[in-house]
């Protein structure tokens, strides 16, 4: 169920569409049951595209969530139109003050620079650290899992000889956690990124535990006991097409990268790719809520002390 979100929000009439439950205000006010409050920063520079995928994924649990849409307060995105920025967007700066039970930090196509060389990397640092007083749980995909196990743990990403693409099997390490309740032994997850973080890189910190791996793509996702973050390296948020379009366009670029491995039938692109991850993505993410639930304080002003 239910998700709320802004009424003119583009996201909404695509998931009406697809049958998503979006709670409208009236019934929500209705209901007596404290809403989830979840932060997305997103950083990505296709931000409807991945607002909908998020909100797609947090919509699947009987609990209301509603999300906050924010971003760095010192970056203007190139790509997003100013007026969505400006309808549906907070600054980091706007929001401070509150506090949340969850946040999710998206990837962004910077993973081939140096942290530092990123624009708002000293913000995303202050961000993180805000987090530790003012959220109860963080879910950091792709680069911002790079991000934040660098910021908090020291752990560095390695470049690639080539870019990992394509869906590929990873195992599930611990079904007993309640992050893996339910998902399959072995799941396929798209996998897109230049760079990685290795397994060797973990030892020592005794408080990340490595839940899914692939033996052909590496770590997939870590979660931090103590701090309860969870970093996940995938993205099994992303919808049928969203590798097939990156494919395209790195064509169009002359980028010398492959066929993505295992999502076009008889890997061939001109046939449509089959999806094969939507059901575990959505059980994660319902995990991810139950989990946040389960443990976060009922008064939101105890958050983070
Ligand atoms: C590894 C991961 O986390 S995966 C997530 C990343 N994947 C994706 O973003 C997939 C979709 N993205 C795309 O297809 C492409 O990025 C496009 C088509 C939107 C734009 O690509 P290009 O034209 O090559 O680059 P462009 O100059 O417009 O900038 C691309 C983005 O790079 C990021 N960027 C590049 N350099 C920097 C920098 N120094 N600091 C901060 N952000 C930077 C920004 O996010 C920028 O987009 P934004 O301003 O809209 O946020
Ligand atoms: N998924 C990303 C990887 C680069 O950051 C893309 O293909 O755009």
């Amino acid at each position: 169920m239910p998700i709320k979100i802004p009424h003119d929000l583009p996201a909404r009439e695509t998931l009406e569409r697809e049958g998503v439950l979006i709670i409208r205000d009236t019934d929500a006010i209705r209901q007596d049951i404290r809403p989830l409050r979840i932060a997305l920063l997103n950083l990505m520079p296709k931000k409807i595209e991945t607002e909908t995928q998020i909100a797609r994924v947090l919509a699947g649990t009987p609990l209301q969530v509603e999300m906050t849409l924010f971003a760095p307060s010192g970056y203007v995105p190139k790509n997003t139109p100013r007026e969505h920025m400006i309808d549906f967007y907070r600054s980091w700066e706007e929001i401070r003050q509150e506090k949340f039970d969850g946040l999710i930090v998206t990837g962004a196509p910077v993973e081939q620079l140096p942290f530092e060389a990123v624009v708002y990397w000293e913000e995303l640092r202050r961000i993180f650290d805000w987090s530790l007083t003012h959220v109860h749980g963080l879910f950091a995909l792709c680069w911002g899992a790079q991000a934040a196990l660098h910021h908090f743990h020291g752990i560095p990403k390695h470049q690639l000889p080539e870019k990992r693409f394509g869906v590929f099997p990873h195992r599930v390490l611990d079904h007993t956690s309640l992050l893996m309740r339910g998902l399959d032994d072995e799941i396929r997850i798209p996998v897109s990124r230049h760079t990685e973080n290795r397994r060797e890189d973990l030892a020592g910190h005794a408080d990340l535990e490595v839940l899914m791996e692939s033996d052909e793509a590496g770590l997939c996702l870590v979660h931090d006991r103590r701090l309860r973050h969870v970093h996940m390296f995938n993205h099994l948020e992303y919808d049928s097409t969203t590798l097939d379009a990156e494919y395209r366009r790195d064509l169009e670029k002359g980028d010398p990268i492959g066929v993505p491995r295992y999502y076009y039938p008889g890997d061939d692109p001109s046939r449509a790719p089959v999806n094969t991850w939507r059901g575990n993505a959505h059980l994660l993410y319902s995990n991810w809520i139950n989990y946040i639930y389960q443990t976060t304080p009922f008064d939101v002003a105890q958050i983070g002390r």
